[in-house]
């Protein structure tokens, strides 16, 4: 439903997003992860109508809203699509009810619809009885969800979220991921979402680009990140913990433990921190590392020790004793391995 060919963006002659082509159906939850920078927060501007791309177009459904060859840009208004930002921006001088009733005057409806949609969205995110307060009469978890409801309220085919819950606390944020599926399910929109947070990208996405340098390192369902990362990026950033990256020489793993099952390049190997084993003793495969830290982790133990400079983090149980000459046995193959520029060659 949201197609883009090749879209493009440059400022002052510097590319920040490049090339990125990618389509999601109608009803997707389309996350685009990636770290500070990589360009998400410019994307999701593009499919607003708030930056025009330099190249390549978007469309939804065959709607085309923008051209970036031609300069074409359907203004945003007509985009059928709603923003909610991190921060809440609601008008502070005017009511709950009356922040969720102005797109709906500015969209002209009639009284009466205006009423029934205004109720309709509060008692979908809970606020009905909120409804005379002003913002600052609110909590910020209430002002979420109230610029939630203000966004939902004309009922737009597409609905842009950019780090929308990253100004609440922990606990309230899981609770509002699962208000807002709860919406998008509802409403049976198409949904784009910007983070930077892999977990909060795992538990909600139905699909994930993976955004690094303004490029797409992977476009795939989430469980797919996770169990066939295309590149030493992806690898590196999903997964909790993340895979291990441990470099590789020569067929050596770190370049000194020599392994015939390891190919004879220079790149990475992926190793899943629930395939290492604590050794006492030295053995094929083992590799001395000074414990770095301890974590403990749903009735378990993450374990990271240092080895060449190298964070290599396992998973134990949490009753394993520590061996005091701490080493950690490697599987007999790894989970994937990288190239030096991070491509996955195997
Ligand atoms: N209006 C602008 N003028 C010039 N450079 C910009 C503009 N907007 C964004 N950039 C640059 O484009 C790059 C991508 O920014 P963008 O905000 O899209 O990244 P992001 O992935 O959303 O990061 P964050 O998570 O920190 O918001 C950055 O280097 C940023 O400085």
């Amino acid at each position: 439903m949201i197609s883009l060919n090749q879209v493009s963006k440059s400022f002052a002659g510097t590319r920040v997003v490049d090339d990125v082509s990618f389509s999601v159906p109608e009803g997707a939850f389309l996350v685009l992860l990636g770290p500070s920078g990589c360009g998400k927060s410019t994307m999701l501007r593009m499919l607003a109508g708030l930056e025009q791309p330099t190249g390549g177009q978007i469309r939804f459904g065959d709607m085309l809203v923008a051209d970036g060859g031609s300069g074409f840009a359907l203004p945003p208004a007509r985009r059928d699509a709603g923003l909610v930002f991190q921060s809440y921006a609601l008008w502070p001088h005017m009511t709950v009810a009356g922040n969720i009733d102005w797109p709906l005057k500015v969209a002209r409806l009639p009284a009466e619809e205006r009423r029934a949609r205004i109720a309709e969205a509060m008692e979908m995110l809970g606020i009905t009885q909120l409804a005379q307060r002003y913002p600052g009469e609110i909590s910020g978890g209430q002002q979420q969800r109230v610029a939630l409801a203000r966004m939902i309220a004309p009922r737009p085919k597409v609905m842009l979220f950019d780090e929308p819950l990253s100004n609440l606390d922990a606990t309230l944020r899981v609770e509002m991921r699962f208000e807002l599926l709860k919406v998008h399910a509802a409403t049976g929109a198409t949904s784009v979402y910007v983070t930077h947070d892999q977990v909060e990208a795992m538990t909600m996405a139905s699909h994930v680009a993976v955004m690094n340098h303004g490029r797409i390192e992977q476009f795939d369902a989430p469980e797919r990140l996770l169990a066939e990362p295309s590149s030493a990026f992806v690898a590196g950033f999903v997964g909790t913990p993340a895979a291990n990256l441990i470099p590789i020489a020569d067929g050596k793993w770190l370049g000194t433990i020599a392994d015939a099952a390891l190919p004879d390049i220079a790149g990475h190997a992926m190793v899943r921190a629930e395939t290492i084993e604590l050794a006492d003793e030295a053995g094929p495969r083992t590799v001395s590392v000074t414990l770095a830290e301890v974590v403990p982790m749903a009735g378990r133990r993450l374990v990271t020790g240092v080895a060449n400079g190298v964070r290599i983090t396992a998973i134990t149980d949490s009753t394993d004793r520590l061996p005091s000459n701490l080493r950690f046995r490697l599987p007999p193959a790894a989970a994937a391995i990288f190239d030096s520029e991070g491509k996955r060659i195997s």
